[in-house]
């Protein structure tokens, strides 16, 4: 490579000078803007309800603009193309059928120069050939450039001519490899970077792909799966916008690290329409805090659960072992089980979720009650027929539906339920299990039960979300008291509203020059009336569109991805899916890393419940990660997994052959230079997924196969951590 000679370097610090010029003035007109909005209202005394919602919403808008803006000054540009193209912006030093674009984290342009592009966001598509040029496919780009920035300084520039007249300079070719591999090489911070400035193309073609739908990206480790999905989010959250700020995107993860691990990725992440969430966690308001056994998992992950729910819900609905009594008045009425029976048949065969159902059963009941009351209170003492009419029979019916014996026993035969309260009961009772899972075995049963006041465990989530679709929400009873204190606050709405109509009215003028709320306040004063203002006030939520995902069972996000998703279990596939109507989703994974025995083994049967075989498959081939001396050893442990499987390729040599050393080597006594030291055994070897550190100690690898049914994969994913060195303490397994 031709060394960068520093006019290059000093042309582009002009350039880049100006960009953080136009990015300062930006945050400085979005600082004025935030004063004024802030001085416009005073958020403790609102006397104009609706300026109080619009300053709320620009307030937030203003303030999330700023953490942009404060987020993309790291890197702000760190790319450049000259490329052919018909409509020219910047021509390349003078070459007006040359295009020059610069390519960073964010777009900007000159508004004093009729909005002319100074920076391109790399998602937009005219960014798109910076990475998908080669030279064997150069889409026209003459020369591609990386520019090496720290702060506001240009520190170096690596170029690759790809065509044209200069193609076959020394620094042909070389360009974007030198930029990889000092990403790849870079020492590791406990925090995934973004790889923006060097995505590549088996990459760019999964962050872009346009179609709607399931798609899974598989790939050995360091293949960039976790990174590529995270700046797909980037990319459909910049390209559909609008849906996706409404409906949000969830982004799952095996546990709370991982999540941690990721989160700081892409500025784009902490948008308010992004929710980051384990699968144990997806249920709302239940957070696990108890550890449960891998046997434990596999059972509660497995399919069966459904069959041994739904069982659950039906032991609830019981028949009466004798005969009961119920009176109205001086009247005894008989209930049997074969009445209760018929009223029990009558609800399920409605398919209804149970709660729903139990009104039918009420209804059924309560009528054969009235029946049974009719007869004999309209008997014709001459032996006619009955003397009531349809209509006394409905009010002796709506009647007994009052009657608290009545109801007592509606909840005795069929009583209202909650998953939660269905869930905690059935693990932590023998009998309640036995029954439930009638046809399973006694391994089963033991693997379910849990002492009662164990917390909730992870694997609970799914299960307490398939019980939702069991039971269905609980009747909503809405007491007098809170009828009085609904309708006083809807009073006070009203009068906010009207106040803020009569405020809009009369103040004919107003000192916000933006024209978007120029036009709300028009129409709230010419077209709104207080009533239909105030309704809106009531439907209006502060909270965030993540916020308000997280806390609603039956959210339907806009995307949603999985990552490490070869270890959801069956139950789990069902609650994420229940998430994703519209089955557009990004699921990522390696199914030789299943370390949980409920998980999977392959795509096709993990997804055929949902989609059939309708889903897209890209592999992933090279390995970013994990240097070619490890990779070595890794392949090894992988043959053992999977004979058949074709091994991603990893690209780099450290130099550093795998140590091994003798099995009481004390991992402490061990030195390494500068970066991240991991040292994985069999106990913590679940919590790494995901993740990556410079220097990994892998500490008696024969106990981490031994310790679980997917001890093997375990071992893969230990030592295909690292990114710089392996050291082994004791012995590899024989089969290696
Ligand atoms: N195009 C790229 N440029 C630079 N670095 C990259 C690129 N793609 C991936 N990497 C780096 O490779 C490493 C592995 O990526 P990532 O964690 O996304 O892989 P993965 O496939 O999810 O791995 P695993 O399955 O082992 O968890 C990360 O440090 C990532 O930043």
């Amino acid at each position: 490579m031709g060394k960068p000679d520093s006019a290059e370097i000093r042309a582009e610090q002009a350039y880049v000078d100006g960009l953080f010029a136009r990015l300062d003035a930006e945050v400085r007109r979005a600082n004025e803007r935030l004063a004024v909005v802030q001085a416009e209202v005073d958020p403790a005394n609102p006397d104009n309800v609706d300026a109080l919602m619009r300053r709320e919403t620009e307030y937030h808008s203003l303030n999330s603009k700023l953490d942009r803006l404060n987020l993309a000054q790291l890197g702000l540009v760190f790319g450049r193309i000259d490329i052919e193209t018909e409509e020219v912006e910047n021509p390349a030093d003078g070459d007006e059928s040359v295009d020059r674009r610069y390519i960073g984290r964010m777009g900007l342009d000159d508004r004093e120069d009729n909005y002319r592009t100074l920076l391109l966001d790399w998602r937009a598509p005219m960014a798109r050939p910076f990475y998908l040029a080669t030279t064997a496919q150069p889409e026209g780009v003459r020369t591609r450039r990386h520019i090496r920035t720290r702060g506001r300084t240009v520190t170096g520039v690596d170029d690759e001519v790809l065509s044209g007249a200069d193609i076959g300079d020394d620094r042909g070719g070389v360009g974007s490899e030198v930029a990889l591999h000092r990403a790849m090489n870079a020492a590791r911070t406990g925090h995934m970077r973004s790889i923006v400035e060097t995505i590549q193309r088996e990459q760019d073609a999964i962050i872009r792909d346009p179609n709607r739908g399931v798609m899974v990206v598989n790939g050995g480790p360091g293949t960039g799966k976790t990174a590529v999905a995270l700046h797909r989010v980037a990319y459909l959250l910049y390209t559909y916008r609008e849906r996706l700020s409404s409906t949000g995107v969830l982004i799952v993860g095996p546990n709370a690290t991982f999540l941690d691990y990721i989160s700081r990725v892409l500025p784009e992440l902490g948008e308010t329409g992004v929710v980051l969430s384990t699968v144990g966690e997806m249920y709302p308001g239940i957070s696990p805090t108890a550890e449960e056994s891998l046997l434990s998992r596999e059972v509660k992950g497995s399919a069966e659960m459904v069959t041994i729910l739904t069982q659950a819900v039906r032991d609830y609905q019981v028949l009466p072992t004798r005969a009961r009594t119920v009176r109205s008045g001086s009247i005894e009425l008989r209930v049997d089980a074969a009445m209760v029976k018929a009223a029990r048949t009558r609800a399920r065969r409605s398919r209804k979720p149970h709660n729903v159902a139990r009104r039918l059963f009420a209804e059924h009941l309560i009528d054969q009650l009235a029946h049974q009351l009719a007869e004999r209170i309209g008997a014709d003492p001459l032996g006619g027929d009955n003397l009531l009419s349809g209509a006394d029979v409905d009010q002796l019916h709506d009647d007994l539906a009052e009657e608290d014996q009545v109801n007592a026993l509606i909840d005795e035969f069929f009583p209202v339920l909650t998953p939660t309260g269905v869930l905690a009961a059935l693990l932590s009772d023998k009998d309640a299990i036995a029954s439930a899972a009638a046809g399973y075995d006694e391994d089963t049963h033991a693997a379910l039960y849990r002492p009662e006041g164990t917390g909730w465990q992870a694997s609970d989530a799914a299960l307490l979300d398939e019980l939702r679709e069991l039971i269905g929400d609980a009747p909503t009873t809405v007491t007098e008291e809170e009828g009085d204190e609904a309708r006083a606050a809807w009073r006070q709405e009203l009068e906010d509203a009207e106040n803020a109509i009569d405020i809009l009215s009369s103040s004919d003028s107003t000192d916000n020059d933006d024209d978007l709320f120029e036009a709300e306040i028009l129409s709230a004063a010419d077209v709104i009336d207080a009533e239909t203002l105030a309704r809106r006030q009531e439907v209006r939520d502060q909270r965030s569109t993540a916020q308000r995902a997280r806390e609603d069972h039956d959210w339907a996000y806009g995307h949603v991805i999985v990552d490490e998703a070869q270890e959801l279990t069956p139950m789990e596939w069902r609650m994420v899916f229940r998430r994703s109507p519209a089955r557009w989703m990004t699921l990522v994974g390696d199914t030789a890393q299943t370390s949980s025995p409920a998980g999977i083994e392959s795509w096709e049967e993990a997804l055929a419940d949902f989609v059939g075989t309708r889903f897209r498959l890209h592999e992933l081939t090279v390995n970013y990660r994990t240097p070619v001396e490890i990779m070595q050893v890794a392949n090894r442990i992988l043959a053992v997994i999977d004979p058949e499987a074709a091994p991603a390729e990893a690209i780099r040599e450290s130099g550093r052959e795998v140590n091994y050393l003798p099995e009481d080597t004390d991992p402490a006594t061990l030195s390494f230079d500068e970066g991240l030291v991991k040292v994985i055994d069999a106990s913590n070897v679940a919590e790494i997924k995901g993740l990556e550190f410079d220097h990994v100690v892998v500490v008696r690898p024969t106990e981490i196969v031994e310790a679980s049914p997917q001890g093997w994969q375990d071992l893969y994913v230990a030592v295909t951590r690292a990114t710089q060195s392996l050291t082994v303490i004791g012995p590899l397994p024989d089969a290696v």
